[in-house]
């Protein structure tokens, strides 16, 4: 039988270095840059005073006074990501500075030129994505620190006082901890080539530890975010220009493309560790449900959306474990699909708190006929109707689970 697909080695271990996954914190990066060089000083000056200048509605007109700089002088991965993140951050500001209803509806040419280019050069769209203000946007308070919500900052935040970093600051460290989690999948591919069940067993218990502890640092959400500055104030500034009433024409980009953008918002839905268990234990996403859950890969780093396309190359797991006759086996493969629904329940619950809650207060509180604005209430932040998609995310992924003997 060719093992080779497409030019594609499915043999080949698979060496998560090489997809820029790190030992020690997965798909967060490793020591971002805090500072660009001073050509850049007007992009790090209103990212860095982004709250201040929007809640005194001054960041439009400073953006509009902003000089055209050149992306060609950033240097090197680290520097493009730090301003792709500055920018998104400045842009986001921008769109949002008068309220959800009051959007910008272009982004002028000093930000739309620049944001454009570095966002071609790293291959990601021009707006804030989870991999710029999530997993790019921290420092160590006390560089010799634990990597510990207590020693750790954001590099640039959104209006919403501690809850925006919080919001930032927590995902991360969910993020981080499917770190060893992202060490067993490539453990389990590596061992089904070798035809290692034990090997395979073992890895699916490290990824199950792994998912289990992203659920118990998922809590630490409801210590740092309180939910009505989170909806009334945090999450306006993820929206995107995609699906969004109060941008059904999306945006345009003055001076750097012909026609308007429809983008999505950022949204954990990009997380690349999530996409990476669903594909390795097999889980298959309903009709509607895998068109948004694909669509997100394109907001994703593209080497790590390269590692999901990968895993999804290879021979797969679930067929694997049922042509077993291993009952420990399957029952590894049930214990992480158990972890993984746990986590949607979870994930579903604070959606309720953070999202279904406090949108039916802030309806209470408005006029009944708000129409636009309550449809917006029940979304997430890329304008999905929340609960019904990740309900069925939830039963998508219960499916995975191998009844019987
Ligand atoms: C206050 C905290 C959070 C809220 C309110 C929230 C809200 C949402 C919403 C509304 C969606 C639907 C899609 C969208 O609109 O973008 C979503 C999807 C998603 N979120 Fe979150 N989220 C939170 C935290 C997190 C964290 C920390 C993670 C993990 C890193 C995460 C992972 C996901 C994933 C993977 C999806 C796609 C659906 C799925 O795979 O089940 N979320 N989230």
């Amino acid at each position: 039988m060719d093992d080779r697909t497409s030019g594609v080695d499915v043999r080949a271990p698979i060496e998560l270095r090489s997809f820029c996954v790190s030992e020690e914190n997965g798909f967060v990066l490793t020591d971002p840059l805090t500072d660009l060089p001073e050509y850049y000083c007007a992009w790090m000056d209103l990212a860095t005073n982004l709250t201040h200048l929007v809640q005194t509605h001054q960041l439009r007109g400073r953006v509009t006074e902003m000089p055209l700089l050149s992306a060609h002088y950033l240097k090197g991965h680290r520097e493009l990501r730090l301003a792709h993140l500055a920018l998104g951050i400045i842009a986001m500001g921008y769109v949002w500075q008068e309220g959800q209803d009051r959007p910008a509806k272009v982004l002028p040419k000093a930000l739309a030129v620049p944001y454009c280019a570095v966002s071609k050069m790293l291959d990601l769209p021009p707006i804030l994505v989870y991999a710029d203000c999530v997993l790019a946007n921290w420092r160590l308070r006390n560089s010799d620190g634990p990597m510990e919500i207590e020693n750790m900052d954001t590099l640039f935040t959104v209006p919403g006082g501690d809850s925006g970093k919080g919001f930032f600051l927590v995902s991360l460290l969910v993020e981080q901890a499917a770190c060893l989690g992202l060490q067993g999948v490539a453990t389990v591919m590596n061992s089904m080539l070798a035809h290692d069940v034990v090997g395979i067993q073992e890895a699916l218990a490290v990824i199950e530890d792994s998912i289990r502890r992203m659920r118990e640092v998922f809590k630490l959400m409801h210590k740092y975010v309180d939910p009505m500055l989170f909806h009334n104030t945090v999450r306006i500034f993820f929206m995107g220009w995609r699906d969004n009433p109060s941008l059904p024409d999306g945006m345009w980009y003055e001076g750097a493309r012909e026609e308007p953008l429809h983008l999505f918002g950022a949204s954990a839905s990009q997380s690349s560790s999530i996409q990476c268990f669903d594909q390795l234990l097999g889980v298959q996403y309903s009709d509607k449900n895998g068109f948004f859950m694909r669509s997100m890969r394109a907001y994703m780093p593209p080497r790590h959306r390269q590692l999901i396309d990968t895993l999804s190359s290879r021979p797969q797991l679930r067929p694997y474990v049922l042509s077993s006759a291993s009952p420990k086996l399957r029952c590894a493969y049930n214990s992480c699909v158990s972890a993984l629904v746990d986590l949607r329940c979870f994930h579903l619950n604070t959606v309720v708190r953070y999202i279904t809650v406090p949108g039916s207060r802030a309806r209470g509180a408005s006029c009944p006929f708000s129409g636009a604005k309550a449809v917006m209430d029940m979304q997430g932040t890329s304008s999905t109707k929340a609960l019904p998609f990740l309900k069925s995310m939830r039963d998508d992924t219960k499916l995975a689970l191998i009844m019987g003997q």
